[in-house]
């Protein structure tokens, strides 16, 4: 399969920090070797460095999104599928974007759905999913080129699990379809009852039981082990068209054995080989 790996090394406004080290770590661990051996022919695109001198992280974060959104963009005219490495999760907005995604599954411990009205940490990925679905952050949104708000009947949220008292009142008000790894299937069903045609996957890697794997600092207890999460994704892949994919949120300096690159690639071998037979 024809994929573009495009690199989005950022972290709250932060280039190359924290889970900005995640995108290159997932690199030189050896993903691209991984995928090339399982017979995919890759191109990779770095977004490099953009946004305002003074590293604001709203000014920043939604110019990560414009660069990926080209990218993406750039990736699906030259037929290639967009792989997004990101180190913040908002990222997703700008993948979303390029796609032209009209659903999207979210496996992340956390839900994503603060707002300005709600955050208590003033950490905008923690808005990262409210802002896809339209909820906040509106006209930064729309700037970004090709987005449109996916409509929360349209979105699946997978494992979250340490969700903010807000959030957990917000989700009650929406149509938004929470799972856990083993349910998939079912969610999807549901989906495509809701109209789905066009799904992007976005991946936070703390999603994972981090008993059996720590992505970053957040360390929930409950979530999939890595050959849960893998066949979630491959049972998700087999029943609806995925357009894209983000993976995101990988801190190096909580993998002291490197234990994620390699799982990673794993994951999204057994991911692609599936959308093939699809
Ligand atoms: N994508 C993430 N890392 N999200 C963590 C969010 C944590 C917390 N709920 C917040 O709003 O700040």
């Amino acid at each position: 399969m024809k994929l573009s790996i495009i690199l989005a090394p950022y972290d709250s406004g932060h280039f190359h920090g924290g889970c900005g080290q995640g995108p290159d770590a997932l690199i030189s661990g050896g993903l691209v070797e991984a995928m090339t051996l399982a017979g995919h022919d890759i191109a990779v695109k770095d977004i490099g460095k953009v946004g305002d001198a003074q590293e604001r992280e709203i000014a920043t974060g939604f110019a990560v999104c414009n660069a990926v959104a080209a990218e993406v963009q750039a990736a699906r005219d030259n037929g290639r599928v967009p792989i997004v490495l990101a180190g913040n999760c908002l990222t997703s907005a700008g993948a979303v974007a390029g796609e032209d995604a009209d659903a999207i599954v979210w496996a992340d411990q956390h839900g994503d759905l603060n707002t300005p009205e709600t955050s208590i940490y003033g950490f905008l990925d923690g808005m990262a999913l409210a802002t896809v679905l339209g909820l906040c952050w509106r006209p930064m949104a729309s700037a970004i080129p090709g987005f449109h708000a996916i409509d929360p009947s349209c979105c699946v949220l997978v494992d979250a699990r340490d969700l903010d008292p807000a959030e957990t009142e917000l989700l009650a008000t929406l149509p938004v379809i929470r799972t856990e790894c083993p349910g998939v299937a079912k969610a999807a069903e549901r989906l495509i009852a809701a109209g789905a045609k066009r799904t992007h996957l976005h991946l936070d890697l703390d999603v994972h039981d981090p008993e059996e794997l720590q992505a970053n600092r957040y360390a929930h207890p409950g979530g999939p082990a890595p050959a849960e999460l893998r066949q979630a994704v491959c049972d998700l892949a087999r029943l609806l068209p995925v357009v894209g994919i983000t993976i995101s949120a990988y801190d190096p300096a909580f993998d002291a054995r490197g234990d994620v690159p390699p799982l990673v690639g794993q994951l999204l071998t057994d991911l692609l080989a599936t959308v093939e037979r699809s």
